[in-house]
């Protein structure tokens, strides 16, 4: 995304859905803007990101041709100004249509009306000597899958190897799901407009969008107001304000202090990875609570981090009765089972965070209830006591209809978890999705394809633990801990294994707090 704001506040990270995005479009209309205003504004913004792509002002003008295509909708009088706003700079351009002009109504009307060059059928167009493809066949009123002919010119698109600039959204994509309807275009760029979509950001979505540049259009920003958006990228601009971060003259014991439950004696590498990120993400202290035969083990490896016997429900009691234990990670390592499911009710019930991970998730497969029953119960001031971070195998044991449900989005899917579980749930993946129960959702746009390895999930929950230890509120302590994460892996580049991301938290912290 390029000119997205960083560090002010949750709306300039906001995500429209096409209903609220059309919502934005009325409002700004009915305060006196009018839609030929908007679409003349989208269409030049268009123009110029095809300007940039052909080489720059001046660059389209050596009897390279574009090929403008213009679907029956806004989206096609979006692409009859840019191809307008083109012709004029001295472009090569024709419109391929798929409907004739005549039949366009209202602002597409008036835009294909002011163009003055070329317009043939759809039909016609066949990718000889053209430099760049200018997509306007659809975008946020997609309502059902590409016919044949359109399919059929997408591959066409493809097999010439033209380059394509999407406008809004790649035809074919569903920009409140992300899913491919049939089959859409992929697109080296796409402008869309004001804010994205959540299409724009779940997979297969994002891959289909290339670069995404975000144009301001002369919709104002409060009209975000009135919709009340819930959903986000995860950026800072989402969290930075209630980020809880040292303090002069702070002691330790304000930054809270994690736990980390170790797997048996050959099972401990998992916890340890997660409390070493804990600590260095700003956890006051961090303990590993070890089974008494792995004690050995954790003790021999471990410097900073603390190591404490823990074996069975009664050691756990024990630890319970010192209120300075903030936050617990279980589940990395640790093995499935009733152990598991004991331990994580123990801690809900004392009122303590709980980020249940992998082994702590399966262990409530065949019985999701006990858990949720739980964590709906003990909901506090900051927000549910409990985050859950499955993969999409882990999400399935615990919510088999939604995972089994192909019409939700992954941000629908999560959400309902969320408020199903009474949980912050982070469903993990690309395109992490991180949702609270009381409706909000951001999705995660950073990270690198390294992240894909052992042990990064075993990372990712240290990183939650010490934004939950140290009191920042549960849905903004689980988003920040998968920026972070991501944040992390970028930093350090190509070759990462788990054990290289708490490294970079300093160079991510520094750029944070800059
Ligand atoms: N919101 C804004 O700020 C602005 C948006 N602009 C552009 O307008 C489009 C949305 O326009 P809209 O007319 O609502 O929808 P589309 O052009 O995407 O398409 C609607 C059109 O297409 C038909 N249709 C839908 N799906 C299919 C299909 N699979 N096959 C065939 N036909 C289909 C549907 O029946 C309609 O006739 C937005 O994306 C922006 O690009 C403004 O220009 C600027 C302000
Ligand atoms: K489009």
């Amino acid at each position: 995304m390029t000119d997205a704001p960083i560090a002010s506040g949750p709306y300039d990270v906001a995500l429209l859905t096409p209903d609220e995005m059309a919502s934005a479009d009325r409002l700004t209309i009915a305060g006196g803007i009018s839609g030929r205003t908007l679409m003349g504004a989208a269409g030049r913004a268009v123009a110029e990101v095809a300007q940039a792509m052909l080489g720059g002002p001046g660059g389209g003008g050596n009897g390279v041709r574009v090929a403008c295509l213009a679907g029956p909708g806004n989206n096609g009088g979006d692409a009859f100004v840019a191809a307008e706003t083109l012709r004029c700079e001295g472009v090569d351009v024709v419109v391929f249509s798929v409907c004739d002009i005549d039949r366009l109504a209202g602002d597409a009307a008036w835009a294909a009306a002011a163009y003055r060059g070329s317009v043939e059928p759809l039909g016609a167009f066949t990718g000889d000597g053209c430099a760049l493809v200018i997509d306007g066949l659809f975008g946020a009123g997609l309502s059902r899958p590409l016919d044949a002919e359109i399919a059929n010119l997408i591959e066409t698109v493809e097999r010439a190897g033209v380059p394509v600039l999407a406008i809004d959204l790649p035809s074919g994509l569903c920009g409140r799901s992300g899913a491919v309807l049939g089959k859409a275009f992929t697109a080296d760029r796409t402008v869309t407009f004001f804010r994205p979509k959540p299409g724009h950001f779940l997979e297969p979505g994002r891959s289909h969008c290339g670069v995404l540049d975000v144009r301001q259009i002369g919709i104002a920003p409060d009209v975000l107001e009135t919709i009340a958006p819930r959903q986000f990228v995860n950026r800072p601009a989402l969290w930075r304000a209630d980020l809880s971060l040292p303090v002069d003259a702070g002691h330790k014991y304000d930054r809270g202090h994690a736990v980390v439950f170790s797997g048996s004696a050959s099972r401990t590498g998992a916890a340890r990875l997660a409390a070493g990120a804990a600590l260095r993400a700003g956890a006051g202290l961090v303990t590993l609570f070890s089974p008494a035969g792995a004690i050995l083990v954790n003790a021999a490896q471990v410097t900073a981090v603390m190591v404490e016997r823990c074996d069975g429900e009664r050691d756990l009691a024990r630890h319970l009765d010192d209120s300075r234990l903030k936050a617990f990670v279980l589940g990395p390592g640790f093995g499935v089972g009733g152990t598991a499911r004991a331990y994580a009710t123990q801690i809900l019930k004392a009122g303590r965070f709980l980020i249940l991970d992998a082994d702590g998730i399966s262990s409530f497969a065949d019985r999701p209830e006990e858990l949720f029953d739980e964590a709906l119960g003990q909901a506090g001031e900051g927000g549910p006591n409990l985050v859950l971070t499955p993969h999409a195998g882990e999400f399935k044991r615990l919510f088999p209809d939604l995972a089994a449900k192909g019409s939700l989005s992954k941000l629908d899917r999560t959400r309902e978890a969320a408020v199903r579980s009474g949980a912050v749930v982070v469903l993990k993946g690309r395109d992490t999705v991180i949702a609270a129960p009381d409706g909000r959702a951001a999705i995660n746009a950073n990270g690198t394809p390294w992240l894909a390895s052992a042990g990064t999930g075993d990372v990712l929950t240290g990183m939650i633990c010490a934004q939950l230890s140290q009191g920042t509120p549960t849905f903004e302590a689980a988003c920040a801990g998968v920026w972070m994460h991501g944040r992390s892996a970028e930093l350090f580049g190509p070759g990462l294994i788990a054990e290289d991301l708490a490294g970079q938290l300093p160079a991510m912290f520094a750029e944070l707090l800059a």
